[in-house]
């Protein structure tokens, strides 16, 4: 998750006190661990960024320098930094949108001595959830699922398996993030900002990402869509 407001989602989460230790992971971004109620075992995965830079093409100037962090596997953390250091660029590398010109992004296991007991691997787009700042961006990925629920990619009416794989996960994403009473028939560029972005969190939940990235979940949103949106995030906590 991204956010240049960290305050703010210090007392939206929870509303628990965090022991805040950031981490200096760049020279313009920090990251915060968020700590989380299981502990971690030996045998565990990390999802581990090193010496990451990026330097759009055609440009002369890095946008990213030598970002390095880990993740332990179900971790949250909070990256934040000043207006322009990165923060969505390091997400969409994160997410696979872009790649970075140099470092490596990549899944590392552990065994039970501590020590890697695989090759690193790299975490596929498909296994990355993205929510991005503006939640309409989202949408066109609701209509295509929609029709999914119809025609396959490849034209032919979906199999019956298919469409009940799919709805059963819709149903079960629009719960987690308590939209059950909305009509997905409706325009979802009609409703309310804090609806949008739970809209665009369940649409990323149908195929539960093996990361979910939050790109400032609640900018644009007055206290209740926050609360709303909060409460949402409170309710996957409960689910991890
Ligand atoms: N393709 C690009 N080419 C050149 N510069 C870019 C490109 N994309 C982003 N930038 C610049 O890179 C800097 C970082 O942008 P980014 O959106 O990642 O910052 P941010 O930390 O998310 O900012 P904010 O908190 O304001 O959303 C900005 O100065 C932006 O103008």
């Amino acid at each position: 998750m991204a956010t240049s407001s960290l305050s703010t989602v210090q007392s939206s989460i929870n509303h628990k006190p965090l022991q805040l230790s950031p981490q200096r992971v760049s020279p313009k971004l920090n990251l915060i661990r968020i700590p989380q109620n299981h502990s971690i075992h030996c045998g565990y995965s990390c999802f581990e960024v090193k010496d990451v830079s990026y330097r759009p093409p055609g440009t002369e100037l890095n946008l990213l320098n030598k970002v390095t962090f880990s993740l332990p596997e179900r971790s949250f953390g909070l990256i934040f930094g000043q207006s322009g250091s990165g923060k969505t660029t390091l997400l969409q590398l994160l997410s696979g949108i872009s790649k970075p010109t140099s470092g490596s992004i990549c899944v590392q296991r552990y065994g039970n001595d501590g020590n890697p007991d695989k090759l690193p691997e790299q975490l596929s787009p498909e296994k990355v959830g993205i929510v991005f700042q503006f939640p309409e961006r989202a949408f066109l990925w609701l209509t295509r699922l929609l029709m999914k629920l119809h025609l396959d990619g490849q034209g032919r009416k979906s199999s019956l398996q298919l469409r009940e794989h799919l709805a059963l996960n819709l149903q079960r994403a629009v719960n987690w993030v308590g939209l059950n009473g909305v009509s997905l028939d409706k325009d979802p560029h009609s409703l309310s900002g804090g609806y949008k972005r739970r809209l665009a969190l369940a649409i990323q939940l149908v195929e539960v990402p093996d990361l979910l990235i939050l790109d400032e979940p609640l900018a644009g949103l007055d206290w209740k869509a926050r609360a709303d949106v909060c409460k949402a995030f409170e309710a996957l906590e409960e689910k991890n």
